[in-house]
């Protein structure tokens, strides 16, 4: 990695599909140790965001650079494999399996080998997987199937599998989707510590403004695919253009 670059950079994304041109244009970086939320209404172009710097989607146009080198057109296993992990906003986890065998499975397909349950291997990397489980707030879960798992903890269980990749990018669509009041604030809190722990850079998708406002570092802004705004949280939150867009405050000026 380039010494002072960041771990993402996007630049000049465009893709349409058919006439509607859904990212226009978009430059934006995210920072080793950084919480950067992408918000902006349906429709915004913020899944095709994240489906182009995960690989699913090839850019019209445009240029995404992980650690300083082009990831531009990669398969999402190659990307994956250089370091970006994401997580979705239903969660994908197998209901029989226990917590822990769950996160084997990640560490598994990490390593770019299976995990077998009925095999002596099946205890293999089980310290790894109670590691993160606990660093996720997960340990006293760990041998339960995640069929029996409350929704919360089953976000918690995604993220400790997103984490046996050890990203050094983490894209997460809406983390607290779902949920309330306490338990949001305990999942976002969670993310940000982690990313700060771990040095992890992390784009993040949220419908929650106090989610957004409450705990990103940075927030950018995209309406009808275009970037509208991108800085700090109380700029972006005073922005009139964003009040109009987004917001839906009264707009206190025009914007050229
Ligand atoms: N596969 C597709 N085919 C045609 N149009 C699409 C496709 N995927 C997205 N679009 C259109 O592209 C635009 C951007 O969509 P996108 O899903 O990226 O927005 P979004 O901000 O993630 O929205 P949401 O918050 O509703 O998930 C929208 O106008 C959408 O209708």
């Amino acid at each position: 990695m380039n010494a002072g670059a960041p771990v993402l950079e996007v630049r000049d994304l465009t893709k349409s599909y058919g006439g509607v041109r859904a990212v226009d244009g978009v430059s934006f970086d995210v920072a080793a140790g950084e919480l950067l939320a992408l918000i902006g209404p349906n429709g915004a172009g913020k899944s095709t965001c994240f489906n182009i710097v995960n690989g699913q989607l090839r850019p019209d146009a445009g240029a995404v650079r992980l650690g300083g080198r082009v990831i531009t057109g990669l398969p999402p296993r190659r990307i994956a494999a250089l370091g970006v992990g994401r997580t979705f906003q239903v969660a994908a986890v197998f209901g029989s399996m226990t917590a822990a065998q769950n996160v084997q499975t990640a560490l598994a397909a990490a390593r770019g080998g299976t995990f077998d349950l009925w095999r002596p291997a099946r205890r293999l990397g089980r310290e790894q997987a109670l590691d993160l489980l606990a660093q996720t707030g997960m340990a006293a879960q760990a041998d339960r199937p995640a069929s029996t798992l409350a929704y919360g903890d089953v976000k918690r269980l995604e993220l400790a599998m997103a984490l046996a990749g050890e990203p050094r990018l983490l894209l997460m669509d809406e983390p607290t989707a779902g949920m309330a009041g306490t338990e949001r604030r305990e999942m976002i809190a969670l993310v940000q510590a982690l990313t700060r722990a771990r040095g992890l850079a992390v784009l993040f998708t949220e419908h929650s403004m106090d989610v957004v406002f409450g705990h990103a570092d940075r927030v950018i802004v995209l309406a009808r695919g275009r970037l509208i705004a991108n800085g700090g949280v109380d700029e972006v939150r005073r922005d009139p253009l964003v009040r109009e867009v987004y917001l839906g405050g009264a707009p206190t000026e025009a914007r050229p």
